[in-house]
């Protein structure tokens, strides 16, 4: 199911992080009430982390119950355990050693000096067939349903580790890859393939500054997802683009604020 993305403007990058973490908190507590459980699979960069730096500092974040959190990443740099480069390091450090999660259910991709040491594609499908075991025959696919699926976006329209162009954004049938050779440092990385992206109830795309307006406006104005992956990215009920306002600077007249019907 494709749902037509939604656009909402900051004022800048400090009121997106605000707020996308009130949206955030929200959203867990309101899963948790329904379903008894949330997940939410987490995205590095600027955004994100400031995201989770935004949460930390929240009085609301007592509302959620961290133990009954599940957390998956939508991508990894391939790096050895503890390497401050790595996402699962920068959260970490920024927001889940402050929260009391259920170790069992934190889930970050591999390490390149862990059980798949140096193979990379190895590592992939480990990570694969752990969604795999999570996901519950009403989930229709091979991954959870994630309640929230975060996105930086790159400035390039990169999604996770999904890079225009590059083999990983044409993958269809596999949910996670291995990524050689990617534009941006480190070369080798882990990633959610759109597929797996797409399985989410709720994609949050993630743009601040002027660097990201191009993309931003782009992926927004009917792109290819080859092209400009971030244009691939959307949720079975909500597709959410989270800007600030020079993020936001580009987008076509009438995207936002909505169209009055
Ligand atoms: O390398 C990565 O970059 C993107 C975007 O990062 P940003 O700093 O430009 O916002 C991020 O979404 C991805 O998870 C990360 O591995």
């Amino acid at each position: 199911m494709t749902t037509t993305p939604q656009v909402v403007v900051h004022r800048d990058k400090d009121e997106l992080a605000q707020a996308a973490a009130a949206r955030l908190i929200t959203t867990v507590v309101e899963a948790q009430t329904a379903r008894g459980t949330a997940s939410v699979v987490l995205t590095g960069g600027r955004n994100g982390n400031a995201l989770l730096a935004a949460v930390a500092a929240s009085p609301a974040r007592s509302s959620v119950d961290w133990s009954r959190l599940d957390l998956w990443w939508g991508d990894e740099r391939y790096l050895p355990d503890g390497d401050p480069e790595r996402n699962v390091t920068q959260a970490t450090e920024t927001l889940l050693a402050s929260v009391p999660l259920d170790p069992a259910r934190v889930h970050p991709m591999p390490a390149s000096d862990g059980a798949h040491a140096g193979d990379v594609d190895a590592a992939a499908e480990a990570y694969a067939a752990e969604l795999a075991a999570a996901a519950r025959p009403e989930d229709h696919a091979p991954v959870p349903a994630f309640d929230v699926l975060l996105l930086g976006v790159g400035p390039d329209t990169h999604v996770a580790s999904l890079f225009p162009e590059h083999p990983g954004v044409r993958e269809t049938e596999r949910a996670v890859v291995g990524v050689h050779g990617a534009p941006k440092p480190p070369p080798t990385r882990v990633s959610l393939t759109l597929p797996a992206i797409r399985a989410a109830r709720e994609v949050w795309l993630l743009a601040a500054g002027a660097d990201k307006a191009q993309a931003a406006a782009m992926a927004l104005s009917g792109a290819g997802e080859i092209q400009a992956p971030a244009a691939g990215a959307y949720g079975t009920a909500r597709t959410l683009w989270l800007l600030d306002s020079l993020a936001a600077a580009q987008l076509p007249r009438g995207l936002y604020p909505p169209a009055s019907p």
